[in-house]
């Protein structure tokens, strides 16, 4: 399973809390994330961590382009909804692509608690094999 972890700055202590409360489920699965995303969980868990560009850097885009290349499972993005973003487009954009390719994505910390128990019983398979 590939997962992307992505979390906005006022979300980055709940991603980490989200990734400690579920490192035997996160450890098996390939993990990718945006840079600072990436570093924060990395350094808590010592979790392996595939590190793209920050997010108002291309990290988003960079995530974007594997869901278009049928490369990932799951996307848990913890939005920050009360702030605004610089790079609000690269947001809408990773979002609207994971719906255009059927690909599950948890944006609050109910919906990733869900889709990463999910996960570890083997749901979360919506991939298509060939594409
Ligand atoms: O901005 C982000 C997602 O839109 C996250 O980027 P960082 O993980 O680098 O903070």
């Amino acid at each position: 399973m590939n997962v992307a972890l992505i979390a906005h700055d006022n979300k980055k202590d709940d991603i980490v809390n989200l990734a400690i409360a579920y490192q035997n489920i996160l450890k098996k699965a390939n993990l990718f994330a945006t840079g600072t995303t990436g570093l924060r969980i990395s350094e808590a868990t010592g979790l392996s961590i595939h590190r793209f560009q920050s997010g108002p850097y291309g990290g988003d885009q960079q995530i974007g382009a594997m869901v278009a290349n049928n490369e990932m499972d799951l996307v848990i993005f913890l939005r920050d909804p009360l702030t605004a973003q610089p790079h609000d487009p690269d947001i809408s954009a990773l979002l609207r692509i994971c719906d255009v390719h059927n690909v599950a994505v948890a944006t609050n910390m109910a919906s990733a608690e869900a889709l990463i128990r999910a996960m570890d019983k083997g749901l979360v398979d919506f991939r298509p094999k060939t594409r």
